[in-house]
């Protein structure tokens, strides 16, 4: 009898540990655990960090384990690894943009900068404010991973912002923008052309225009800037009427000028040399100047800097629509003029290492490179502003039309320019006819800068007081003036 049948009843049947409505149960929590975990934001999952995140998949999955025989928990977990890691990660996508490309300043980096001051995360804890005393609005610092929001067209839009140490000080700024993968397209046809336009227009409202100033600390050169509180207008400047006329319409060619210095091959840049005693207002047309445009000012001392690396270092961190000056160009003495060679400047000291004749040095020609050379084509719509009281000592390479295209004679106060300073400082027009006759025929003998007139007019709130002091001040200054006369023709 084969013990066969009756061993074959006998044996232990092992049976599946699972229960229908355990295996319903395992399933439902697990589904939960993903839908949980899917609608978990990118957010949730930063500010969990991986090993909390870890352990509570592993209590769910735990419970899952318990339920199933080996091989097949092997196959559902690997199956659901690869759905989990769709779901939260291979969906996003990160742009990155950094501050530099290269040499230059990204331009959607600085759209972004201003774009997103209005957009902080509820994430947010730590917000730098800052405030000038002319804008009332409120101006953003972002620190280092600080994070926003943004919404376009339905599309969830993620930003951070992210500072890294690259070596030493040297600092890389850049921002990252995550979204769902599926938006790539939209996101870079559509969104980010919004943000430079909205950045455009938001400049333009805002119509901040700052003023860079050289910083220079240890191991690298830049730019600082500050709100520009100049409040010098074309109406404010004392200057001929016609010259002011002058002045406003070769700006407004410039700058509706794109087309015609792209027909003609030319960069898209106009110099100005403005020239004449001290107090004429060369620093305060200038402010009108960037006033009246909204361009930024860029204030650079030739004295910080010491070779035409660092020169060209600092000329291509400017920015578009902006006016580089240079004032009293005629008193850098750092500046080296075309001829000038380095050993035989140094032969004179002795003392001198060998290895200093090699030391790089600021030199003209660096600058004029940049003004009308080959890297005048870096960036457009910049005007270039040099000022000097003594136009005689400059370089003639300097001051030829392409580099200096226009030069502004900055004269002492005529009565036009006086009249428009009684209208400024004692808002009076001609009413006082006896003392503005007796200052008109005074003033074509004196040679008095604006910045004099100005400083008599203002000493006192009583009209008539004020144009007396300035009255006995050019007479005053008349008389000096026979005085040295006499003095020159008895030395004859
Ligand atoms: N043409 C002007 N119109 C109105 N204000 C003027 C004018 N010139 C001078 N001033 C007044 O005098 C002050 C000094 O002028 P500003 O600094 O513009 O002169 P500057 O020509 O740049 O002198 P410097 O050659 O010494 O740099 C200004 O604050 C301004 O108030
Ligand atoms: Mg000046």
């Amino acid at each position: 009898m084969p013990r066969s049948s009756s061993a074959l009843n006998n044996l232990p049947v092992k049976k599946f540990p699972i229960t229908t409505p355990q295996w319903l149960r395992a399933c439902a929590s697990l589904f939960a655990a993903l839908m949980l975990i899917r609608s978990m934001t990118h957010e949730c999952l930063d500010l969990v960090p991986q090993h909390i995140q870890r352990f509570v998949l592993s209590i769910l999955l735990g419970f899952f384990k318990r339920s199933f025989p080996n091989s097949i928990q092997r196959f559902i977990l690997s199956f659901f690894h690869r759905v989990i890691k769709r779901l939260l990660y291979d969906q996003f996508m990160t742009l990155q943009i950094e501050e530099y490309n290269g040499m230059f300043r990204n331009e959607i980096y600085k759209a972004c900068e201003l774009y997103l001051q209005n957009k902080t995360s509820p994430n947010t804890r730590v917000l730098r404010v800052a405030q000038s005393r002319r804008d009332i609005t409120s101006f953003y610092h972002f620190v280092d991973k600080q994070e926003f929001e943004d919404m376009y067209e339905g599309i969830e839009l993620r930003w951070k912002f992210k500072i890294e140490i690259v070596f030493q000080k040297y600092t890389k700024r850049s921002f990252e923008l995550i979204f769902d993968v599926r938006h790539r397209e939209k996101v870079k046809e559509s969104y980010l052309p919004y943000v430079l336009e909205r950045f455009e227009a938001i400049k333009n409202e805002t119509k901040f225009v700052k003023l860079h100033t050289l910083k220079e600390d240890k191991y690298q050169i830049g730019w600082d800037a500050i709100n520009f509180e100049h409040y010098a207008t074309f109406d404010t400047l004392a200057m001929e009427p016609e010259m002011k006329k002058m002045i406003l319409e070769d700006l407004d060619r410039f700058v509706e000028g794109k087309e015609f210095f792209q027909r003609v091959g030319r960069a898209w840049k106009r110099g100005y040399l403005l020239y004449g005693p001290p107090g004429t207002g060369k620093s305060s047309l200038i402010a009108a100047m960037a006033n009246y445009l909204k361009f930024d000012v860029y204030d650079l001392q030739l004295s910080h800097l010491k070779s035409d690396m660092q020169l060209r270092q600092v000329l291509v961190a400017t920015n578009n629509k902006s006016i580089l000056v240079v004032e009293d160009i005629d008193c850098s003495s750092e500046l080296k003029d075309r001829n000038y060679q380095p050993s035989k400047a140094k032969k004179k000291s002795e003392k001198q290492d060998s290895d200093d004749d090699q030391a790089p040095v600021l030199s003209l020609s660096g600058l004029l490179n940049f003004v009308d050379g080959l890297w005048s084509s870096c960036g457009e719509e910049r005007i270039f502003v040099f000022t000097t009281n003594h136009k005689s000592k400059l370089d003639h390479a300097l001051l030829r039309p392409g580099r200096m295209d226009m030069h502004i004679h900055m004269s002492y106060c005529t009565y036009e320019g006086f009249k428009t300073l009684a209208r400024n400082y004692l808002e009076i027009h001609e009413d006082h006819p006896a003392a503005f006759g007796e200052i008109e025929s005074l003033l074509q003998n004196a040679e008095v800068a604006p910045a004099e007139v100005a400083e008599e007019l203002r000493r006192s709130k009583d009209a008539g007081v004020a144009l007396q002091g300035l009255i006995t001040m050019l007479k005053q200054k008349q008389k000096e003036l026979n005085e040295e006369k006499k003095d020159e023709d008895k030395d004859k």
